[in-house]
């Protein structure tokens, strides 16, 4: 028989490297400790500086904590007893005041090394309830046919896993009420198979949306509305063929509070997540925006008027540009309301300016808000423009420090900073900052 020359099969590696003792060094801008190994560095879920751990690796820069060694003095236990499963909050095992100084820290760190600069006019973090502050929550859902068995709750880190959760300790009590009387009504909808998740937000009236593939039958629509009236919500369904609608046609648009106003919006659009803090975090860019009587001021990525009403009621003349169309028209409609005169307009802010009208208007102030990914292209266009203040609140600190250099090096300075605690519990930060034109 000929002889073939086949490769030795590949030994299972059963045994995962454990890499133990190892010092955590640091905390990243997404809370996960750092540890230096011989190959260089990896995150590690779950651990504080100065501690030892044991972990195993994962991934090209992740470790798995498996044992800790020591505890940091920062170390608190976490009230929720979902912790340990559920990717919702990922800091509760740090004490609040060093949440908020590690904050504090990261943003630091961000502009000292990607904007070159160190930040020495920080304000105290602005603060508010650090348990019970969400205002929206998005819950999924799976319906297991066989076993007749729904399952709704948060998933698990990096997981499509869903962990079921009766309570959250982050999240207004009138959402988390609605978890026992949402677990008995959706799976006697017709449409249980096709939810895709379910939002709760709460507002003038709390919201129950519903993503589904299409619009319920009449039984499901008699069976929503009287949980709708039994529980005091409006439902929304939001189906593939467009934006949420009410179930209810005659129900009016929830609104939110802002600082000195009250805003109409629809489900889905943007809505900051901390009520109180929001509030308070308009007061502070209003005061630092200082608007003038007819003052012209540029607002960027305004959403449904959060900050634009506020700004409109001091006096000042706002352009408010928002990429949303129909966010656009609530703006509008929430000037109405105040006989505010706000020139709202729908534009990519990541396009060139060249083409937009309003862009050609000189501006004494500007105001910006953009999501995560920061404002690469409107810093330029901006600083172009050479407006004499500009305040920045970011939800995104490295975004932020990248934004904040094309500032320096236009000649601005950096004249205050400011955690805002929107989101308590958990690694994400949001920062007010306030530049000033030097020359
Ligand atoms: C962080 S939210 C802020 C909204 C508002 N300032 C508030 O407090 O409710 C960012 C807003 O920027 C808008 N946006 C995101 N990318 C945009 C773009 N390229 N051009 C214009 N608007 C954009 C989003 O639709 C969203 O409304």
């Amino acid at each position: 028989m000929a002889q073939i020359y086949r490769p030795a099969p590949r030994r299972k590696t059963t045994q995962q490297q454990w890499l133990r003792d190892a010092k955590v060094v640091g905390l990243d801008h997404q809370g996960r400790g750092v540890i230096r190994t011989s190959k260089g560095v990896r995150f590690v879920a779950g651990a504080l500086p100065e501690e030892v751990v044991d972990v195993v690796p994962k991934g090209k820069w992740d470790a798995e904590l498996r044992t800790l060694k020591t505890t940091s003095e920062q170390r608190c236990q976490a009230d929720c007893r979902y912790y340990e499963r559920c990717g919702g909050c990922d800091l509760q095992h740090l004490h609040l005041a060093a949440q908020r100084q590690h904050k504090q820290q990261v943003v630091s760190e961000l502009f000292a090394k990607f904007a070159e600069h160190e930040i020495s006019t920080w304000l105290p973090p602005l603060t508010a309830a650090a348990w019970r502050y969400r205002r929206r929550l998005r819950l999924a859902c799976h319906w297991d046919a066989k076993r007749k068995k729904l399952k709704l709750g948060l998933r698990q880190a990096n997981s499509k896993t869903i962990v079921e959760i009766n309570d959250c300790l982050v999240t207004q009590t009138s959402l988390t009420q609605l978890f026992a009387p949402l677990r008995e009504l959706l799976p006697q909808l017709n449409l249980v198979n096709q939810l895709g998740h379910v939002e709760l937000l709460s507002s003038t009236t709390n919201c129950v949306i519903l993503r589904v593939k299409s619009w319920p039958n009449k039984d499901d629509s008699q069976q929503l509305k009287a949980f709708a009236d039994r529980h005091n919500v409006d439902v929304w369904l939001h189906s593939d063929d467009g934006p949420p609608r009410p179930l209810n046609k005659q129900q009016e648009l929830p609104k939110y509070r802002s600082w000195q106003s009250e805003l109409a919006f629809q489900p889905g659009d943007f809505l900051q997540a901390h009520a109180e803090l929001s509030e308070a975090m308009v007061a502070q860019a209003v005061a630092w925006l200082a608007p003038q009587r007819d003052e012209k001021i540029l607002e960027l990525y305004a959403g449904s008027g959060n900050f634009s009403l506020p700004i409109a009621l001091q006096g000042a003349q706002v352009t408010a540009i928002e990429g949303v169309a129909s966010m656009v028209d609530r703006l509008r409609y929430n000037a109405q309301q105040y006989a505010l005169t706000i020139d709202a307009r729908q534009a990519d802010l990541e396009q060139n300016w060249q083409a937009y009208e309003w862009a050609q208007t000189r501006y004494q102030k500007v105001f910006l808000d953009p999501a995560r990914a920061g404002a690469a292209n409107a810093i330029k266009e901006v600083a172009q423009r050479r407006p004499q203040r500009i305040v920045y609140v970011s939800c995104a600190p490295d975004t932020l420090a990248r934004d904040a250099k094309q500032l320096f090096n236009a000649g601005y300075r950096l004249v205050q900073a400011q955690i805002v605690d929107m989101f308590p519990q958990t690694h994400h930060i949001e920062c007010l900052t306030w530049f000033e034109r030097e020359a």
